[in-house]
């Protein structure tokens, strides 16, 4: 090899990469190149560790929820204020602390951050390697991170809440692909079941007038043929086709389908947080359709399910009434 020419370093395994543990305590990091530069841009939430004060700004954090819509993420937060009895100064309001983007919305209610990701795993990617960095430079412990999202059903009442216990892929794999120095890394996704058991034993369906169950999740890369639906604006197969692989998917015990629960469960595992969930409100069952034709307003009440769920899970354990 030519003297001075960079060694190539083989990109660690996904089996190494797995081998990482889930870590209580501080955020480490998994990338020693961060701490190689004097600053460390979080380009799509408009911060950085030398712009901002970080720390100041977010060593409290504990929560960290995610969810697909800016405005069902600042809702949440407006609910969190409520919920868990925070003050805002007279005169101020609750502000987007990402408002210098117009790409994610970035709400802090206390120790709880309510942050949107967009549609689809690239989109969540992004956010997501950045919201952990912002806590590794924040000097946070012991977050517990979760999405609270809509689904489409598998056999269940449309407005039901399911509940991840693995989340797979297209292909129902329990692992993220990810293309990477043009290899494909895959990324194991596992979630904690003792965090599922919690948001289980807090559900009340008599209560609530709606079951939430825990069931498998599928994380698809397309909303339309990705996800067996014959009404998107190609389709190269028929009902009967349809149905035989949607048949085939419950039968493997998976209830809900969405687009972002695989990486958001590989990336926690990478990340070692110990404390990781999927909660994700069903809006049809599509065993029956593919159209979401619910109105408006009942699609918000249901949206709301699983933000109750996690909201009450966040006050127990602050002990909080
Ligand atoms: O959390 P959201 O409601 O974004 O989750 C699902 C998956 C896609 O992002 C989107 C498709 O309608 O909804
Ligand atoms: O059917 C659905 C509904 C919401 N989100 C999805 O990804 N699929």
């Amino acid at each position: 090899m030519a003297s001075g020419e960079r060694k190539f370093h083989p990109v660690k395994s996904s089996e190494q990469l797995a081998d990482y543990i889930i870590q209580e305590g501080l955020i480490k990091l998994r990338n020693p190149h961060i701490n190689e530069k004097d600053e460390d841009v979080l380009y799509h939430i408009a911060l950085s560790n030398k712009s901002h004060d970080l720390k100041e700004m977010f060593q409290d954090i504990k929560f960290v929820c995610f969810g697909g819509s800016p405005t069902r993420m600042q809702k949440f937060a407006e609910y969190l204020v409520t919920e868990l009895k925070v003050k805002i100064p007279a005169g101020q309001t609750l502000s987007n602390i990402a408002q210098g983007s117009d790409r994610y919305v970035l709400y802090k209610v206390g120790p709880v951050l309510s942050v949107s990701h967009g549609m689809g795993i690239p989109s969540l990617s992004i956010i997501f390697h950045e919201i952990v960095k912002l806590i590794y430079h924040a000097g946070c412990s012991d977050v517990i991170f979760f999405r609270i999202g809509t689904s489409g059903g598998l056999g269940l009442e449309p407005g039901s809440v399911v509940i991840t216990d693995k989340a797979v892929d297209g292909l129902l794999r329990p692992y993220m692909e990810l293309s990477t120095l043009g290899m494909v890394l895959q990324h194991p996704s596992n979630l904690d079941q003792e965090v599922t058991e919690e948001l289980l034993a807090l559900a009340d369906p008599e209560k609530d007038g709606y079951s939430t169950s825990v069931g498998k999740t599928m994380c698809t890369l397309d909303f339309y043929e990705g996800q067996a639906r014959l009404d998107g604006a190609f389709c190269d197969y028929n009902e009967s086709d349809k149905m035989s692989f949607l048949s085939r998917v419950y039968s493997r015990g998976i209830r809900n389908i969405e687009m972002e629960s695989l990486c958001f469960a590989a990336y926690c595992y990478r990340a070692g947080l110990r404390g990781r969930a999927v909660v994700c409100v069903t809006l049809l069952d599509r065993l029956k359709g593919d159209q979401i034709t619910t109105p408006h307003e009942i699609m918000e009440e249901w949206q709301s399910r699983p933000q109750k769920l996690v909201c009450a899970y966040i006050k127990r354990k602050l002990g909080i009434e």
